[in-house]
């Protein structure tokens, strides 16, 4: 298992070895011992997984304090391009965006800190699973514009399709200015 950090402090790349024969593959998906050598120490507390059709996006979304996440994501088939938004209060990469593909032939994952805005959109249908450092709280449900102009995020696929309360979160800056400067 190789694990990267990423150019914003705290987000990791994480590359599992993956073992072919001619049964098909096998690789380990988890490994908390190696996942806290790299300072990542999480107790998840729920797992989730959703399919999404290609061009859909979902985010970006968060928990607020004290009920805020830190996700393990991967895709169990399919791609995506993953997006984490750092939205730490002080942080010297605040609103900037860590943007990566996951897919399944890779078995790639990402760790995502408390304190980040995550969402992906959909480059060939996909199984997404993602385990969560706390429980879902509805009244605690946050987020970001997926097409915020300061964010920029190129999301890779066309008119893409989103759910109802994805197309109508605040803006990066009106988050910014209701929160006092972030999670
Ligand atoms: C996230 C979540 C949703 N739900 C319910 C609420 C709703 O009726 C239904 C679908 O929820 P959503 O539309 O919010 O699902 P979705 O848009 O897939 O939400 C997820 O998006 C990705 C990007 C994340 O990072 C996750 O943390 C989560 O916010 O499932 C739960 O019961 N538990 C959960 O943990």
């Amino acid at each position: 298992m190789k694990i990267i950090e990423s150019p914003i402090k705290g987000v990791f790349e994480i590359y599992p070895k993956k073992w072919q024969d001619n049964r098909g593959y096998f690789f380990e998906s988890y490994r908390a011992d190696i996942l806290q050598e790299s300072g990542i120490d999480e107790e998840w507390l729920q797992e989730n997984q959703s399919f999404s059709k290609k061009g859909i996006v979902r985010g970006l979304h968060f928990q607020n304090n004290p009920f805020s996440q830190a996700k393990l994501v991967r895709v169990l088939s399919g791609t995506v391009l993953d997006v984490a938004v750092d939205l730490r209060k002080g942080s010297e990469t605040f609103g900037k965006a860590f943007v990566k593909e996951l897919n399944s032939e890779e078995a790639n994952m990402l760790y995502i800190p408390a304190g980040f805005a995550h969402g992906f959109s959909v480059l060939e249908d996909a199984v997404f699973s993602y385990k969560c450092s706390n429980y879902f709280n509805k009244e605690s449900e946050g987020g970001i514009l997926w097409n915020d102009p300061e964010l920029n995020i190129d999301w890779g696929v066309d008119s893409p399709v989103l759910s109802e309360k994805d197309q109508y979160w605040p803006t990066l800056k009106e988050f910014k200015e209701k929160s006092g400067g972030g999670l």
